[in-house]
Order: structure tokens, then sequence, then C-alpha cells
């Protein structure tokens, strides 16, 4: 293992922020048993909120950021993990309290640590990370919730970010009617491709007007975006209808009546990928190597970028104006 390598660091002072790729070692490093050389980390939204001075998701500083990793064992200490095994690391404080995937090497408790399923490749579970963890824990979610393909369509919103992706492709290769939703005219060819149905804009979601019940269109909804997005698809729901809801990239501040959940039987489902508990997270994981894998449309989602392109990458991201999952290829 080099003595030197290079990592992502962030760092806030009292009158100055920087980002920028430096020379580190192992000691720059938050302690763990299991020590891994990073072939691929992923870009996320969370990430470019670490990137930013005021984001609030990194805790102290210098830091790594990188909240998503895959690599390969170089050495450990608990003994379910050898030397040359190929694991994923996503979740619990990786890139927002303990260094994350931002960096050639990285060290983390054994207790975080999933083995790379058979059926993905290193650089497949990074196109899925994260966001491809909280899109199947979504549809996982909706499923337990009495959704199936002949329930009726399901609603994706922000369809050509990262969660939204995955989703319209592991929904269509399940059978699903998927309506997409997005803000970029120019994508609806890019969601045909990867799978959906339909493409609608982001006005057609929330409608002149607020109602609190109105037409019912939608039999379920993978929703990362939040705000009036999301009071707009609870009264617009069918019947025992369910929102899984992850993300807040439309704001957080969500408007609603009792009306959709006394009159309609309406549920809105919680989606935490940090904390969700490891017998979930391992079965989730062997099913998006097997049922859940949207292999045909995996290489149509991943963009590939270096260490050193994450200024620009990260800044994207903030921006809305990323596409798919972009992965960081780091050794
Ligand atoms: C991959 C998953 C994702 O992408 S999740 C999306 C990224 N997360 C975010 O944008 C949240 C960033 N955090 C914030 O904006 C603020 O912390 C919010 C949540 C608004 C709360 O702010 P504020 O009212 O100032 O209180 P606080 O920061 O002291 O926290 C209050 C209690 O909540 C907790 N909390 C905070 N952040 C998280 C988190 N990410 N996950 C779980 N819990 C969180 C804090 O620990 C605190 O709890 P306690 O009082 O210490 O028990
Ligand atoms: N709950 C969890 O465990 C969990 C896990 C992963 C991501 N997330 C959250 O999900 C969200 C998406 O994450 P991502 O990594 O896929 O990000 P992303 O940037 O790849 O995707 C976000 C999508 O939202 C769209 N968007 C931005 N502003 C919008 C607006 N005002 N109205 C409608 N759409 C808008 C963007 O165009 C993009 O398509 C983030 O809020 C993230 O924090 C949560």
């Amino acid at each position: 293992m080099e003595t030197q390598f290079n990592a992502f660091i962030v760092n806030k002072t009292e009158d100055d922020f920087s980002a920028k790729l430096q020379k580190v070692t192992m000691e720059d490093l938050s302690p763990g048993e299991v020590t891994i050389k990073v072939s691929y980390s992923s870009v996320n939204y969370k990430d470019g909120l670490a990137s930013i001075p005021n984001g609030k998701i990194v805790r102290s500083y210098p830091f790594i950021p990188g909240i998503d990793l895959a690599g390969t064992v170089v050495n450990s200490k608990d003994k379910r993990f050898s030397e040359g095994d190929n694991v994923i690391v996503t979740s619990y404080e990786l890139g927002v309290a303990h260094t994350g995937g931002y960096s050639e090497y990285a060290r983390v408790p054994a207790d975080w640590i999933v083995p790379l399923p058979e059926g993905l490749s290193l650089e497949e579970a990074m196109i899925l990370g994260t966001a491809g963890f909280t899109a199947a824990l979504s549809i996982h979610r909706l499923e337990e919730n009495g959704l199936r393909p002949e329930t009726g369509s399901v609603l994706v919103t922000g369809a050509t970010g990262g969660v939204g992706s995955i989703a319209v492709a592991m929904l269509a290769s399940r059978g699903y009617h998927v309506i997409a939703s997005t803000g970029k005219e120019s994508e609806h060819g890019y969601l045909k491709q990867i799978g959906a149905t339909e493409v609608i804009s982001r006005e057609e979601v929330t409608g002149d007007k607020y109602r609190p019940l109105d037409k019912q269109l939608w039999a379920a909804a993978v929703d990362p975006v939040g705000g009036s997005t999301l009071s707009s698809i609870i009264s617009k729901l069918q019947y025992n209808g369910s929102v899984a809801v992850s993300g807040l990239t439309g704001g957080t501040d969500v408007p609603t009546t009792v009306f959709p959940f006394i009159l309609r039987g309406v549920n809105i489902l919680g989606i935490d990928s940090v904390y969700c508990p490891m017998e979930t997270r391992k079965e989730l994981w062997s099913r998006i190597a097997t049922d859940l894998k949207p292999s045909d449309q995996l290489h149509t989602i991943k963009k590939v970028v270096s260490l050193e392109n994450l200024p620009e990458t990260l800044s994207k991201i903030l921006k809305g104006e990323a596409r798919g999952r972009t992965i960081v290829k780091v050794n």
C-alpha cells in the first residue's frame, strides 16, 4: 500500500472554504477494522451538499466526502472479511462524519460492509449505489403495501436524477407502467430509453392549483422531490395508493390536508437508506443483483468521472443538471 495517496478534501475555517484533490496518508482516514482499496465511488445529491460551506452534511473539517464506495479489502482486523474480498460500503456515517469514498483508500467499521453480491460488478454496484438502494427500498415498501403491475401506473418524480432514473428502470423491468416526471424537455428520449411508458412535465404533476382531493391518477409514486410536488401527489393518488418519499430537491415543506388519508386510505411511506437495518440492507442488495437489477439500462444511466472532475460534477448535481448516475473511477 502506498504511504501517500489521493483524496478529495473539503476544508472549512472561519474565513475560508476549499474543496480539492490532495495527497493524504492513512492517518487522515477515520478509524475502522477494515481497509479497502476503493475502485469506484459515486456522486449523490448529498455529496453535492457535503461539498459546499453550508450544506449541513459534514460534521467536522478537514474531511473526505463520498457516501458510497465499492472496492477490495486490503486488510481486515475483523474475521468476517479477508484480503481480496470485494465489498460495498454505503450509509451510516460514511461521507458525513466518517471519511468517505472520494479517496484511493478507505477504512471503515466492519459492521457497515455488505459483501458484493454475486451478479453485480464493483462498477455496477456504484452505478446503483445509495440512489439504487433507495429506489429499491422504495419499490420494496410500495410492494409491501400492495402495489403490483396490475394495480395501476406508478409516477416517478425527479426522473432524470439518480434515485429517479434507477426507479424508472427497476419498475419498468418489473413490468410496471411508469410515468416519469421531469422538468427537462430534452430528456424525454432518455427517460423512454430507460423504461418510462409516458413522460410528463413537473407542471402536469402539480397542476394549475392545489386541490385537497384531486383526480385519482396514479396507484403509487416514488418521490425524491418532496415539497409542493409531494402535496399534489398525495391528493392525486388512487384509493389505497402509496407514495414512497425519499428526498427534498423540490423543497421540505409539504402542505396537505387529512382528506386523502381519511377518505382514500392514502399512505406516505418514509424511505431512509442511511439507518436501514443490516438484515434488510443485505436482502435488498441481493435482490438488486437479481430480480431488481435493471441490467439493460444500467450503462445508459451511467457517466464515469475521475477524482479530478469532482468539483464541476458536484456543482452540477446541486443545480439539478446531472442526469442519471455519475460514478467516480478511483483506482
Ligand atoms: C442519502 C440520504 C440523503 O440524501 S438525506 C438528505 C440530506 N440530508 C439533509 O439535507 C439534512 C441536512 N440537515 C438539516 O438540514 C438539519 O439538520 C435539519 C434536519 C433541518 C434539522 O436542523 P436543526 O433544526 O437545526 O437541528 P439539528 O441539525 O441540531 O438536528 C436536530 C436533530 O436531528 C438529528 N439529525 C440531524 N440531521 C440528521 C440526519 N441526517 N439523520 C438523522 N438525524 C439527524 C440531530 O442529530 C438532532 O437530534 P438530537 O437532538 O441530537 O437527538
Ligand atoms: N431518503 C434517503 O435515504 C435518500 C437516499 C438517496 C437520496 N435521497 C434524496 O433524494 C433526492 C435525490 O437524490 P439524487 O442523488 O437522486 O439527486 P439528483 O440530483 O440526481 O436527482 C434529483 C432530481 O430532482 C430534480 N429536481 C431538482 N429540483 C427540482 C424541483 N424544484 N422540482 C422537481 N424536481 C426537481 C432534478 O432535476 C433531478 O432530476 C435528494 O433530496 C437526496 O437527498 C434520499
